[in-house]
């Protein structure tokens, strides 16, 4: 038995940062979307029980432990019978993307082992491998996050748009992005309410199902990241210029994503004009 699987990612499309809690993390209303991307997590039993799990990862270096090997030990603590694996990674995405490619790596096993043992973890465990597994995890394509991003409510199709993800030569740290904004913030500031997030997400959604244009979509860490990099000007330029309905920041950071109507649109804006400029290392297009 050997099963290939396709890891998925996620756009915020929206992205408010509500308060922060006596635990440091930060309440968020975000609207995730997610599609399945050429990330691939290969997966054989490993005959040898002796040798135990292995984990063998191409594509992009990982610092520290590989959150799918996280999972794994997670699952292993709920359930006893899952058999020794023999995984294979194939990254193509950098890390501190803001595309949850790791999340949805430790996800995508997630998926399998519920899928093949019945194992389900509770939302608890699940958030401790990381705040985007949960919706990663999930089969919805398109979904309201609050809490942390572990309380979700399914939000029926998404938008008929195709991806572009622009990666720039950075990478964003997420708990120093929190902090940031916490810095800029101040004691004083009054964030959005769940509900004003709310309806401005539902709003976004309607224009963009609707073919209308949103422009730029609301991210709370936008204004830094652009603060400190001028070049995320140009790529709105480029977005607007190309034709995309929407456009923005993914997660925390890095990367930059822009939305068209078909996919031919995507790679012409992609390969015309995003990956002439210096500073994006790598273009992907999701359909
Ligand atoms: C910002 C978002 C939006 O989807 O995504 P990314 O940009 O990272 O993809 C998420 O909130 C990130 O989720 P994730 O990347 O899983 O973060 P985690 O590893 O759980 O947390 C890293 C650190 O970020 C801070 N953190 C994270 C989530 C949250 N709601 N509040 C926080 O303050 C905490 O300091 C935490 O220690
Ligand atoms: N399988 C993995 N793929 C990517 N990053 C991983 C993985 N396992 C652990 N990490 C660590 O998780 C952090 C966040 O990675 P990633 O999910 O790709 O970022 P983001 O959520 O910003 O897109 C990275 O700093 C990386 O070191």
């Amino acid at each position: 038995m050997e099963i290939t699987l396709s890891c998925p990612v996620k756009l915020n499309l929206t992205l408010r940062v509500l308060s922060r809690r006596p635990d440091g993390y930060h309440e968020l209303y975000s609207l995730f979307w997610k599609k399945y991307s050429d990330e691939r997590l290969t997966i054989s039993q490993n005959c040898d029980e002796i040798m135990g799990d292995s984990l063998d990862v191409s594509g992009t270096e990982i610092d520290g432990e590989n959150l799918v090997t996280k999972a794994l030990a997670a699952a292993r603590r709920s359930f006893g019978g899952i058999p020794a694996l023999k995984m294979k990674l194939d990254k193509i995405f950098p890390a501190g993307s803001g595309i949850g490619a790791g999340s949805g790596n430790a996800a995508a096993l997630l998926s399998w082992l519920a899928d093949n043992y019945a194992l389900s973890l509770s939302a608890g465990e699940i958030g401790k491998l990381g705040a985007d597994v949960s919706f990663l995890a999930q089969k919805y394509e398109m979904a309201e996050a609050r809490g942390i991003g572990e309380i979700l409510e399914p939000v029926g199709a998404a938008p008929p748009l195709c991806w572009l993800l622009a990666f720039p030569s950075w990478s964003s740290n997420t708990k120093e992005a929190y902090s940031a904004l916490d810095e800029m913030r101040g004691r004083d500031y009054a964030p959005m309410t769940p509900m004003e997030a709310a309806n401005e997400a539902r709003n976004c959604v309607k224009t963009l199902a609707g073919g209308g244009r949103s422009g730029l979509l609301p991210n709370d860490f936008y204004p830094l990241l652009a603060e400190r990099h001028g070049e995320y000007k140009t790529a709105e330029k480029i977005a607007e210029e190309s034709g995309a309905a929407g456009w923005g920041l993914c997660g925390s950071g890095s990367a930059f994503f822009a939305l068209y109507a078909d996919i031919e649109a995507a790679e012409r804006a992609g390969s015309e004009r995003f990956a002439r400029e210096k500073w994006i290392i790598k273009t992907h297009y999701l359909e």
